[in-house]
Order: C-alpha cells, then sequence, then structure tokens
C-alpha cells in the first residue's frame, strides 16, 4: 500500500514518489488560495460538510465555489498547481463577508488514486464569462464532458456573471455537479474578472450586454467595450501569459480589439473573435445546394466582421476537393442568394425560434477551440476573426479581421496565402473592413487611441439582430 502524504505547503517541496492531496476551493473565490492539507492536519476534519472554514478560507459574500473538495492523487508534484500569488487588484469590499458552504460544495474527501489518474494531463485552467447565458448553458457541459480538449484532460472551469446572473451562475454551478463529470475537478464563480481570470489558460468571453429598445450600433459598442476593456484589463493581470481568448460576446470583432489592446502583455495573436458559427453555417448551406454531405465542403473561409457585412467565400471553398463554382454552377445563386443567407441566418433563426442561436454558437466555439489544439487537416483551413497584424491579403492593419487560418495544434495558427481574391470578393472585403475601421474609431477611448468619433452612417445588424 502506497504511503499517503499530504502537504501544508508548496508542492514544489514535495518529494516526487508521494501521493499528493490538494484541495478544491471550498467557498473561496480562488480555487489555489488554499494550502494543501496535511492528513494529520488537525483543521482537516473542520472542511467537512456543514463544518465552518478555517480562518483563512474565505467565503466571500455571493460567491459560492462550486467543486468537489478534496482530491488526493497520485500524480507527480509537477502536476500539481502550486498556490498562486495575490491578486495585483485588491479585492472589492463587496466580496469580504463569509457565507456558508452547501451541499456537495463543502464536502471534504479523499480519494485514492487509481491508476488511470495517472495518464492525466496537468489541469487547464478554463475561464467563461456569460457563464448563465444561454450559449454557455451548452457549451459548459461539452467542456466538462471531455469532448473539447480530450478524455484525458482534467479541467477547472472558472465561470464569470454579472451581478445579475449570480444567482443563476448558482444553478449552473449546481447542474454541473449533479452531471458527475469526472473531468471537472474544480468550479468557481464570482463577478470579477480579477478573480475569475486568475490563471485562465482559455478565456471564453460570451457575456455581453444584448441591444435594447431603440439602442443605437454605436451606444451598444461603447457599453459592450467597456465590459471587453475591462476584462482585458483583468487577463492582462491575472491570466497565464499564454492564456488564448475567443471573444463571442457581440460586436465580437471590435470587442476582441478592445480586450487585446488593454492585455499588452499577452500575445496579440492569443485574440479571436468568433466567426466559426458563421463558417459552420456558409458549409452547410453550400452542401444543400450541392446535394452532398456537409463533411464534403471545406476551405470555407469568412472574411470580416460578424455582421450583416461579412462575406463567405464561395470562390475558394471546395466540395469534394473541387471548387464550389465548378460543382455549383448557378453562380447568381451564389452570389446573391447564398451570400444574403449566410449574412441573415441568424435573424431567420430569432425569428423561428423567438431566441438567438445557442447550441449551435456552442458546437461552433468547440470547433474553434478543436481547430487550435488538433492540426488542420492537409489543404483545408478554417475561419476566425484575428489581429490583422502583417496580413498577405492587403486588408488594412490593426483591427480583427476573419480570414483563413491553418494550426499545427499547439494553439496558434498561421494565415493561409494561397487563396484568390477576386474583384467580387475584394469589393465585398472592403466593405467589411470599412465597417471595422468605423467601429474602430467609435471605441478609440477604450482601445487608448484617443477620442472616439462615431460615424456609423448604416445600421449594420449583428447576424441575430434583425
Ligand atoms: N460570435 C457569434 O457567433 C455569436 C453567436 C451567437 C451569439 N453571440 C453573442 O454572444 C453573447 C451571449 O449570447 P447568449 O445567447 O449566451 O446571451 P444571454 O443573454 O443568454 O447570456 C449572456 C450572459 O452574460 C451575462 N453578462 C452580461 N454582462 C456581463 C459581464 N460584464 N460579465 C459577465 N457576464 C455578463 C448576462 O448576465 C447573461 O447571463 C451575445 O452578445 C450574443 O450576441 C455571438
Amino acid at each position: 500500500m502506497m504511503l499517503m502524504n499530504c502537504y501544508n505547503h508548496s508542492p514544489a517541496t514535495a518529494t516526487t514518489s508521494s501521493d499528493l492531496c490538494w484541495k478544491k476551493t471550498i467557498c473561496n473565490n480562488n480555487p489555489y488560495s488554499l494550502p494543501l492539507i496535511s492528513r494529520n492536519d488537525p483543521h482537516r476534519g473542520r472542511h467537512r460538510r456543514g463544518a465552518r472554514a478555517r480562518p483563512n478560507n474565505h467565503c466571500p459574500r455571493r460567491r459560492r465555489c462550486p467543486g468537489l473538495s478534496l482530491v488526493c492523487s497520485v500524480a507527480p508534484p509537477n502536476q500539481v498547481e502550486s498556490p498562486v500569488v495575490t491578486s495585483e487588484k485588491p479585492p472589492s469590499n463587496a466580496t469580504a463577508t463569509r457565507r456558508e458552504c452547501f451541499g456537495v460544495f463543502c464536502t471534504t474527501y479523499d480519494l485514492k488514486a487509481d491508476e488511470k489518474t495517472k495518464s492525466w494531463k496537468k489541469l487547464i485552467n478554463i475561464s467563461v464569462s456569460g457563464a448563465a447565458g444561454m450559449i454557455s448553458n451548452h457549451l459548459l457541459f461539452k467542456l466538462a464532458s471531455g469532448e473539447v480538449f480530450g478524455l484525458d484532460q482534467p479541467i477547472a472551469l472558472k465561470l464569470l456573471g454579472s451581478e445579475r446572473s449570480l444567482q443563476a451562475l448558482e444553478g449552473v454551478a449546481m447542474e454541473l455537479e449533479d452531471s458527475l463529470y469526472p473531468l471537472l475537478r474544480e468550479v468557481s464563480i464570482g463577478i470579477d474578472p480579477y478573480e475569475v481570470f486568475r490563471d485562465a489558460e482559455w478565456a471564453l468571453l460570451i457575456g455581453a450586454k444584448p441591444r435594447g429598445p431603440g439602442m443605437e450600433r454605436a451606444d451598444l459598442l461603447d457599453i459592450n467595450g467597456q465590459i471587453f476593456a475591462e476584462q482585458g484589463k483583468a487577463l492582462n493581470a491575472v491570466a497565464s501569459p499564454n492564456v488564448k481568448v475567443i471573444v463571442v460576446g457581440n460586436p465580437c470583432n471590435t470587442n476582441a480589439l478592445i480586450c487585446m489592446k488593454n492585455a499588452p502583455k499577452i500575445p496579440a495573436k492569443n485574440f479571436h473573435a468568433l466567426t466559426r458559427l458563421d463558417e459552420n453555417r456558409a458549409k452547410c448551406q453550400l452542401a444543400l445546394k450541392a446535394g452532398v454531405f456537409y463533411d464534403k465542403v471545406s476551405n470555407m473561409t469568412i472574411w470580416g466582421n460578424h455582421s450583416t457585412t461579412q462575406v463567405p467565400d464561395f470562390l475558394n471553398a471546395k466540395i469534394n476537393g473541387k471548387p464550389v463554382k465548378e460543382v455549383i454552377t448557378d453562380h447568381k445563386w451564389l452570389e446573391e442568394e447564398f451570400t444574403e443567407r449566410i449574412q441573415k441566418r441568424g435573424g431567420v433563426l430569432i425569428q423561428k425560434w423567438g431566441r438567438s442561436s445557442a447550441a449551435s454558437t456552442a458546437v461552433s466555439i468547440v470547433d474553434a477551440i478543436r481547430s487550435l489544439i488538433t492540426p488542420t487537416p492537409e489543404g483545408d483551413w478554417f475561419s476566425s476573426g484575428v489581429y490583422t497584424n502583417g496580413n498577405p491579403y492587403g486588408i488594412e492593419e490593426d483591427i480583427v479581421f476573419s480570414m483563413p487560418c491553418r494550426s499545427k495544434g499547439d494553439g496558434d495558427y498561421e494565415l493561409v496565402k494561397d487563396v484568390i481574391i477576386d474583384d467580387y470578393l475584394r469589393q465585398r472585403i472592403k466593405k467589411s473592413e470599412a465597417e471595422l475601421l468605423s467601429e474602430k474609431r467609435c471605441v478609440a477611448h477604450l482601445t487608448g487611441e484617443g477620442v472616439a468619433y462615431c460615424d456609423i452612417r448604416e445600421d449594420t445588424m449583428l447576424p441575430g439582430e434583425q
């Protein structure tokens, strides 16, 4: 039988052959801020269900942190997370009051690791904003199931909500808990991005305000831009320096730009605006027209903004490895109907469904992540809204623009060079580019580029708003 050694200090000091115990969050806003607990620790029993926490185990007001409590695993010390330094931002007074934990969130138990645990990878931290929203309600369960990062990849979910959604967020956490996902090792919830983004290796920024009645697009840019400026600062301060950021909340291209500009320590290449749903929609419509299954459609690019100016590229896309224009000879349909159908697909869906796409958006976020962590199939590519820094297409620099990307599966990407751009495509790309440049001028006060000047003339809608 193996000797169980647990430590009440940094695991860096642990011996290599030991079973290590580490404690998961119990009513603490930082899962790693608790000390590792010795099995001989006289306080240990007090972490059991319903028991009061130790003096340093704060349970901040309105921040319950669901998740398993104490996990022991046969893991070499380098697989155990170190306690982290305190936040660069002082905790707000609003979070100072302790609250009781509830249910399984407060249960403490030791788990003798089985052999399988040994093969698990190092835990990764995934922060999700808007976690009580509709998209997250699909996405979180996909993440926890192992469908996204793999069946040997344990994850910690750090969920960011707004003041209004905190109660709902607790409900989400309870559902996650009840799902008994073996890979889901930690769940914490909160409304302060400086806490929730701590050590994040992936930040999926979904939460945003919808456009209210009578609200101009410029107002929406400002309101949501402020959210993403703040979240960019928080990522810069507390996230992993190589965090990958996928911005979903609309207007996602400009929000991604704002977030990026407020996070100078994080490589600009790490920021993405989600246009994968548009890509998926385009593939589906081309497959329908050609009478093939959608897995036969490849090389699909969405150019530009995630708005009605986006350009689904049928010139470079392929069906069964052949150019789309050779397979679909009705070019009038391609130029007129197809393009508009993709641009307005979200709006049609709202009319039918009464709400915006959530499940298919979650699927497309999964696709977007998987495209970065698995090598892109030979000859193919995927679309993502990325920073136009030295792009080969002549697109204006310093905006976030959807373009064709390839990845080696290391989380990074390269732009695809060998694409054809004809006059039709260029003209439409220019329109989307002009829209993004005007959005950028509207948020200059949030990107550190001076005084905002908003000259958005046409009120282009986001897909889903019509
Ligand atoms: N890029 C895309 O392809 C795509 C597709 C669909 C929807 N979207 C956008 O995604 C966003 C979310 O959509 P949804 O259907 O999940 O909306 P939702 O209204 O169901 O959920 C949004 C959640 O975000 C929360 N929230 C608001 N401000 C927040 C903040 N500052 N920090 C953290 N959370 C905050 C809200 O309380 C709410 O719970 C919207 O902006 C929508 O337009 C993008």
